[in-house]
């Protein structure tokens, strides 16, 4: 396979939740037809028959004759060129295991902005060890863009990442509306840390925000963040890159700031006093720091760089540290 995407590849959503939701309804935009995998009942027929996903961004409506809802996960990835993975990251294995057709073929698109827990490895490195998948065939589309705001048609810009730009821009084409805009990328490893650094970084703003420090520590919080992302990403694999992009910087201040994130509303509710189990089980979404927080402190283990935004939130999440004495012994370590 030369890995070349057509302009025609026809695309493959798998996973029902929000962000799958809400790409879905921008692929549709375009594409005369999609695949898509989901595994809920209720879901699929309520996609088949009203074309609505009842149970997440309830309010976008499909075309239903540009989607094409099965839970037959081998027969929606053989119908499509590209399969853009969009469960979270903590099922992603077990979203894929009924799958028996090969994916060699395919070119595979992770939406994902988490790690593989038990792997403690990313996505795409995932994909690519576990399915013999070549980083030709591996792409990321990502950016600073919440669900519920896409599927509002909010102006949002998502950017795709490959190793090929020729292939990004094909794959970006398929994204393009009037309330989505595209940038571009090669920085496979860069940005897909990025996008799991950031959650982490907004549990943290929302433990802040929950005991009571105002906007003026918050920037402190957030540029030191942004400042340990970069270190992070320089330190274990050096490149050229900008990590001020909105792919690196503005994911990590819109998942900072928004009330729509769900890694912050974890944070909030563990600042407000909620133990760890009881935030988690408030939580009716995924927050992907929550699984983050214990796979990045395994994997810097290897890097040994400096992180003492990301241990706080380690401690306290999984070491049963007192948020406050936590945050009160981060705030020495800022400047
Ligand atoms: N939401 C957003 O704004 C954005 C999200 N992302 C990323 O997209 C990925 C998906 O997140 P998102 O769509 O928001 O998640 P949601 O919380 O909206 O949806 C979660 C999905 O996971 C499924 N799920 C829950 N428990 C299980 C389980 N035990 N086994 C299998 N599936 C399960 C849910 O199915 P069920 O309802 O049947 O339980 C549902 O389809 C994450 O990596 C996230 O970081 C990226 C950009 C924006
Ligand atoms: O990645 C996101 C926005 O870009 C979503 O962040 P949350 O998972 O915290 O809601």
């Amino acid at each position: 396979m030369d890995h070349k995407i057509g302009s025609g590849a026809r695309c493959a959503m798998i996973g029902y939740g929000s962000w799958a939701t809400a790409l879905a309804k921008v692929l549709t935009e375009n594409e005369p037809s999609i695949g898509w995998y989901v595994r809920n009942p209720e879901v699929l027929e309520s996609l088949r028959d009203k074309g609505r996903n009842p149970r997440y961004l309830s309010n976008v409506r499909f075309d239903r004759t540009r989607i094409n809802p099965s839970d037959d996960l081998d027969r929606v990835v053989s119908e499509a060129d590209i399969v853009i993975l969009a469960s979270p990251s903590a099922y992603l294995k077990k979203t894929l295991e009924t799958l028996t057709v090969p994916l060699k073929e395919k070119f595979v698109i992770s939406a994902i902005k988490g790690i593989v827990p038990d792997d403690y490895t990313t996505v795409v490195e995932y994909m690519h060890d576990h399915y013999d998948l070549s980083f030709k065939q591996l792409g990321i589309i990502t950016g600073p863009s919440h669900a519920e705001e896409v599927s509002l048609e909010r102006l949002s810009y998502l950017t795709v990442v490959c190793t090929d730009p020729e292939n990004s821009h094909t794959i970006g084409h398929k994204f393009a509306t009037e309330y989505i805009k595209l940038s571009y990328s090669t920085d496979l490893y860069g940005i897909e840390y990025a996008t799991i650094l950031k959650n982490i970084y907004a549990v943290a703003v929302g433990m802040a925000v929950g005991l009571g420090y105002g906007d003026n520590f918050l920037a402190v919080l957030i540029s030191n963040s942004a400042m340990e992302m970069a270190r992070f990403l320089r330190e274990s694999y050096p490149d050229q890159r900008e990590t001020r992009a909105s792919a690196y910087l503005g994911d990590l201040l819109v998942t900072c700031y928004s009330v729509y994130s769900r890694n912050r509303k974890l944070g909030l509710l563990i600042g407000h006093g909620c133990t760890v189990r009881d935030a988690l089980d408030e939580m009716t979404q995924v927050a992907e720091g929550y699984f983050a927080a214990d796979c990045i402190r395994h994997i810097n283990a290897r890097h040994k760089v400096q992180m003492p935004i990301a241990d706080m939130v380690y401690e306290v999440l999984y070491k049963g540290v007192p948020v406050r004495e936590a945050m009160q012994e981060l705030t020495t370590k800022l400047i």
